[in-house]
């Protein structure tokens, strides 16, 4: 496995693709990619199945609406559902609509399969996946620095050619993201772990809060905000994604209900037997400092500075000048606000050893730092 990053420099796009970047599918992922190869001069056409959103995209700068005229783009990207990968990049490549075809989809193995039966020279595609994205879709969902500093990563397979992945090297390079090479079949179960079983389990613990009093609810705060996020996400989208990467997800989640059965026993049975629920809380713990963190970079745990600010207009951005005058890096801001309360608050994330410089500021000149 590798992973690399590096600058873009004007004039890069223009020598990567002289003959421009087909989008295909100008959904979230699509014209987001649209939108990040316009920020480097690519020359960009679009279509989609439904040609609203690929005008609805042109006219958020992401490219122009591609033609029948158009010569072969020096790559195509199918920024469509997984289950129409492999027919897009079938018509993109028989058609000669590009010289190489890469793909977004979650799930890899599966199209990379679909791909052979569809295309008459498959060693022009090699799949991808931007780990990237967001709840929402379609293009007004769409940014252009969706992308930026995350992993994108690149599977080709023996019958691959050099070309092809040369050009989705420098597709994820252009758009701001780390270009990682595993195999198919090493990606499918990674994102099984870090990205589709927690998905169901998101979705899981969202669904208990359908048939509840409202007054349950509203008690809700950000930590099951942050848990339950990803629920949000287009249920037709998971659905294909999921049944896609079956096994592999299977997997993760029969673990998973092994750990959930050990965690009821500890609650059901033995009310003195707490070792295994410490147990399972405290791989939990272990299994999060594990996660990377901010640029892909080690998890770090921050010292969180918590400011009370009064709810009125112009607030946040006295408290961000104040911020500004200490010269501490803020890593992460966080806002809470607790409907009909009169103040937010908002949680300033910095490195270990700097939240007393920026208390001190920050007291100094009139703020509340909580606890
Ligand atoms: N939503 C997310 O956060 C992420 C999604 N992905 C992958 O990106 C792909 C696209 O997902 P989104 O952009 O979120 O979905 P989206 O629903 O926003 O966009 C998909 C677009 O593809 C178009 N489309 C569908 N079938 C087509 C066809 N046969 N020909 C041309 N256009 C067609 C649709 O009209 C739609 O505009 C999926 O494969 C998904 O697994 C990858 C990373 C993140
Ligand atoms: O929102 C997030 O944190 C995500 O991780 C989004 C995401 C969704 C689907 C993917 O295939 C890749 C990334």
């Amino acid at each position: 496995m590798t992973a690399e990053r590096s600058t873009v420099q004007p004039g890069d796009a223009a020598a990567a693709f002289p003959a421009g970047v087909l989008v295909v599918g100008t959904g979230l992922v699509g014209t987001s990619v649209g939108l990040a190869l316009r920020r480097v001069g690519a020359d960009v056409r679009l279509r989609d199945a439904t040609p609203a959103l690929a005008r609805e995209a042109v006219s958020l700068g992401a490219g122009r609406l591609a033609t029948a005229d158009d010569p072969p783009a020096s790559l195509a990207v199918a920024a469509v559902p997984p289950e129409a990968v492999g027919e897009v990049v079938g018509e993109i490549l028989n058609s000669g609509a590009a010289e190489y075809v890469t793909d977004v989809a979650s799930v890899k193995a599966l199209p990379a399969a679909r791909v052979g039966e569809h295309a008459t020279d498959p060693g022009r595609y090699v799949g991808s996946h931007p780990m990237a994205g967001r709840e929402v879709s379609g293009p007004a969902a769409a940014l252009p620095d969706l992308f930026e500093g995350r992993p994108w990563v690149l599977c080709p397979d023996d019958g691959t050619h050099q070309q092809a992945v040369t050009r989705a090297l420098a597709l994820a390079r252009m758009v701001g993201a780390a270009p990682i090479t595993m195999t198919a079949d090493d990606h499918d179960a990674a994102v099984a772990l870090v990205s589709h079983s927690p998905h169901v389990v998101a979705a899981l613990v969202a669904a208990r809060f359908t048939a509840v009093a409202e007054q349950q609810v509203r008690l809700a705060g950000p930590g099951v905000a942050d848990v339950t996020r990803v629920a949000g996400g287009d249920p037709e989208l998971w659905t294909e994604i999921l049944t896609a990467n079956a096994g592999a997800v299977s997997a993760v989640l029969r673990g998973l209900r092994g750990d959930l059965d050990r965690v009821l026993e500890a609650l059901e049975t033995s009310a003195d037997d707490r070792r295994n629920l410490r147990d399972v809380l405290r791989s939990g713990v272990d299994g999060r400092a594990r996660l990377p963190g901010k640029h892909g970079t080690a998890h770090t745990e921050f010292a969180t500075l918590v400011v009370v600010v009064d709810d009125r207009p112009g607030q946040l951005a006295a408290l961000f000048a104040d911020v500004g005058t200490a010269e501490v890096n803020v890593e992460d801001v966080r806002i809470d606000h607790s409907p009909g309360q009169p103040v937010g608050l908002v949680e300033l994330d910095v490195r270990p050893g700097a939240e007393d410089q920026l208390g001190d500021v920050l007291r100094g000149r009139g703020w509340t730092i909580r606890g």
